[in-house]
């Protein structure tokens, strides 16, 4: 089985690993604009070769698109004819603009998908070989697939141990603005605005877990998430008003002295995490 994987940095990398893991029957084709991270992920063992072009790309079984989403929506424009056997993946976490924006003569060979698994580092070597493992993949418009690549999709996500969620692309961009494109926008706002005030030596000294907790992902990758918010802005929009709207009811209860409600307040926010754990 001859798999193109179109960047080779976390999420790409670690496809590898976690299907060379289930078998021994793949063979990997790797295509990344960075030099250095094409020798990287041969020396890593990524993949088996590196090509220069979407073209030598054309006799895989399976492509995989994991670059930022601006990034995917250019490179399924080139693509071209496809083989009728060849299906391709895209990993992007936003799916509308993508899913709309494949060329309708090759739109059956693309299924557009998610997983909901990462991390805040990028590049070859951040490349895990469990980050998939025991974790949710959000597969969207999947009607608009072909069956023959529904069912490539279906099994290798299912063999390298992940859950498969189907829904369509509309109403999943608008659970991920919520649920993990404002709580981006926040940890970076977070680690701005507590630079803006505190220099490095007191942040040093005085981080605590949760400022860590809460700032780990404003270390995310700009080039990835500068594209996600241009490509889901309305819906981020929606979500960083909300959140605006709740942070300003803590706002206006500590100005007012509402020590009650404030804790109402929290005790509602502590029940997120009978939902999560
Ligand atoms: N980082 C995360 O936790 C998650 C990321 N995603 C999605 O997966 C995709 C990939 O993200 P990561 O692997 O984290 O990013 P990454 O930054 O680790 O890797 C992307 C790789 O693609 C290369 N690249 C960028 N544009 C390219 C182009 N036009 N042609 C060829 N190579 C190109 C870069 O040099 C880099 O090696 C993105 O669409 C992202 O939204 C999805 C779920 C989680
Ligand atoms: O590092 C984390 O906790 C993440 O939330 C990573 C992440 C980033 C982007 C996604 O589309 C999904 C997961």
């Amino acid at each position: 089985m001859k798999v193109g994987i179109v960047g080779l940095g976390l999420m790409g990398g670690s496809l590898s690993l976690a299907l060379k893991k289930h078998s021994k029957d793949y063979y990997f084709i790797g295509l990344d604009h960075n030099e250095l991270h094409c020798s990287q992920a041969l020396q890593l063992g990524l993949v088996d070769e590196i090509c220069t072009s979407t073209e030598a790309l054309k006799s895989c079984d399976i492509i995989f698109l994991s670059i930022p989403v601006d990034g995917i929506i250019s490179v399924s424009q080139q693509l071209g004819p496809l083989n009728d056997r060849c299906t391709v993946i895209d990993l992007g976490s936003t799916k509308e603009k993508i899913s709309l924006s494949i060329p309708s003569d090759i739109r059956h060979h693309f299924v557009a998908a998610h997983p909901m698994t990462g991390t805040e580092k990028f590049g070859p070597t951040a490349a895990l070989e469990d980050l998939y493992t025991d974790k949710v993949v959000v597969l969207c418009d999947l009607e608009k697939s072909g069956v023959h690549q529904q069912n490539v999709a279906k099994k290798l996500f299912t063999d390298i141990g992940m859950n498969i969620v189907c829904m369509d692309a509309k109403e999943h961009d608008r659970h991920a603005a919520f649920i993990s494109h404002m709580p981006h926008a926040i940890s970076y706002s977070l680690a701005n605005s507590v630079m803006a005030q505190e220099d490095s030596k007191s942040i040093v000294a005085l981080a605590g877990g949760g400022f860590k907790d809460m700032s780990r992902i404003a270390k995310s990758s700009p080039n990835m998430w500068e594209d996600i918010f241009r490509q889901n802005k309305s819906n981020v929009l929606e979500a960083i008003n909300s959140f605006q709207s709740e942070l300003k009811k803590c706002q206006k209860m500590v100005e007012n002295e509402e020590w009650e409600t404030l804790n109402d307040w929290m005790r509602e926010a502590n029940t997120l995490h009978d939902i999560l754990d």
